[in-house]
């Protein structure tokens, strides 16, 4: 796959079937429109481009903060890699670029730089300046401007029974069991092990520190999670507390984890995280022996959901 962090940038002059969209998570509904793009890709010997913008519209013009998103950026890249995709552009999604009107972005993005042949759409999908052309507009211009448009009907889009939206939703309650079977794969966190009070080691249970950078990362329901890493190539399995710590009277969120039958440093490590299985709510226990009697609990309801894996 090709990467581009900008239409400008993209020289390939081949002709190409582009789909268009934010494919957040990147869930099985996507799969299916990607395998689609790919199939039509091979069957007409055009370039697949997935054309993507980030931010993400609403981070830019609602000036919204508070937006969660499933994948990072880079998380995202990294999952379409692994789909077969020959080419994925990502657009920065700026003030300026959102006032092209239709025609302007037609002609532009997909006509003179991804040279478009064929447009795999869904039945709802809107563009231009104000978001007021849909894809009727896009079927015209495709007849001005020599390229096809493929609707993904309502009913494609039902059928699967997956959306972005209530991904969020279940991980937001909690429930990573839902999340990971509408994603088709493992949510993941992706941060550096920083720094923390240093006090799991004397509870013996050291926790390493997760930090992430994005801000628009959406982070699951507190609680305390089985979870999964490779690290130095090799896999380990772990449980992973996200919350306040309120035993300790923590003051900011932290999302911590302690891996089993390992002993290694990770300050400043960049790891990704996979969540696997929800434990229980986080809890404010009266004594550190209260919390370690329920870490070692913890350790041993993830040891057997574990074995029970395989
Ligand atoms: C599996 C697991 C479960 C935890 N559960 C709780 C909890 O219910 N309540 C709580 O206050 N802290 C909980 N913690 C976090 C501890 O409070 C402790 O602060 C942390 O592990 C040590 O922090 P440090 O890495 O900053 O030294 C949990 C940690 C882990 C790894
Ligand atoms: N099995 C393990 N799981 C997690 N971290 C470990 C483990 N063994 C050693 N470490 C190291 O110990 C650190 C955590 O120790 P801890 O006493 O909890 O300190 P901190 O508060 O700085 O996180 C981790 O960041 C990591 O470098």
């Amino acid at each position: 796959m090709k990467l581009y962090n900008d239409a400008k940038t993209y020289d390939n002059h081949s002709p190409s079937v582009v789909t268009i969209g934010t494919f957040d998570g990147v869930h099985i509904g996507h799969k299916k429109i990607i395998d689609r793009l790919i199939e039509a890709a091979n069957r007409d010997n055009l370039e697949s481009v997935i054309l993507t913008f980030f931010p993400h519209p609403r981070m830019v013009l609602q000036k919204d903060t508070n937006i969660k998103l499933i994948n990072t950026i880079d998380e995202r890249i990294q999952i379409l890699e692994k789909t077969g995709l020959d080419n994925l552009v990502i657009h920065p999604f700026t003030t300026e670029f959102s006032r092209l009107t239709a025609k302007e972005y037609v002609e532009q993005m997909l006509v003179d730089t991804l040279n478009i042949r064929h447009v795999i759409i869904g039945y709802d999908h809107r563009f231009g300046r104000n978001r007021n052309s849909n894809i009727t507009d896009l079927a015209s211009f495709g007849i001005q401007n020599n390229f096809t448009v493929e609707e993904i009907s309502k009913q494609d889009i039902d059928d699967v029974a997956v959306s972005s939206t209530k991904i969020r939703e279940a991980l937001l309650e909690g429930d990573i069991t839902k999340a990971n079977k509408y994603l088709g794969y493992n949510f993941m966190l992706t941060g550096k092990i920083v720094k923390g009070k240093e006090l799991g080691r004397k509870l013996e249970y050291p926790t390493a520190n997760l930090y992430i950078k994005e801000e628009y990362k959406l982070i699951p329901k507190r609680g305390v999670y089985v979870v999964k890493s490779q690290i130095n190539n090799k896999t380990y399995f772990g449980m992973m507390n996200i919350g306040n710590n309120p035993t300790v009277n923590g003051q900011h969120q932290t999302i911590e984890t302690h891996f089993f039958d390992a002993s290694f440093n990770l300050y400043e490590k960049k790891i990704q995280i996979e969540i696997l299985k929800r434990i229980r709510d986080e809890k404010k226990f009266n004594s550190l022996e209260d919390l370690k009697t329920a870490m070692q609990e913890d350790e041993d309801f993830s040891r057997e959901y574990i074995n029970s894996m395989v």
